[in-house]
């Protein structure tokens, strides 16, 4: 799949989002290596705070379907600029994404831009952190 067709299924799995309080949905489509697309929208609750964003939907569905390894992924909302993930999201993102991994983030207007991995999120803390002693 290219990159044109991740960006628009980021845009049409919107429609799925459910979003009574902010009313601002977001789609990611995230790719595996075996070619697979998984997509998320955001999904919000009434304690706010417990709200997942679509781009850890997209993620969480691909992992407990057992997917290891990805290659690309696209979000999309509307907003004026390419919308920016959270940081939440970015620190998960950097848990299964390798660094150079590219992320296109859009908006419904067709404008985007292209991170990688590390531009979105640089020096995260990584699994190899909790093991390395400082001395
Ligand atoms: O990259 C983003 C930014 C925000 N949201 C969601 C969280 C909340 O439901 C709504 C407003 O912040 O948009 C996402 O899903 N992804
Ligand atoms: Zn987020």
């Amino acid at each position: 799949m290219d990159r044109e067709q991740l960006m628009k299924e980021a845009v049409n799995i919107r429609a799925k989002a459910y979003v009574p309080y902010s009313e601002f949905p977001v789609g990611a489509a995230l790719l595996s290596r075996s070619g697979k697309l998984y997509t998320g929208c955001n999904i919000e609750n009434s304690a706010y705070s417990v709200t997942c964003c679509a781009e850890r939907v997209a993620i969480f569905k691909a992992i407990s379907e057992g997917e290891t390894e990805f290659t690309e992924m696209a979000v999309a909302a509307d907003t004026k600029r390419p919308v920016p993930p959270c940081g939440a999201c970015r620190q998960v993102m950097s848990e299964f994404f390798p660094k150079d991994m590219k992320i296109h983030l859009a908006n419904i207007h067709g404008v985007s831009r292209t991170f990688a991995m590390e531009e979105l999120l640089p020096f995260s803390f990584q699994p190899d952190d909790l093991n390395d002693s400082g001395s």
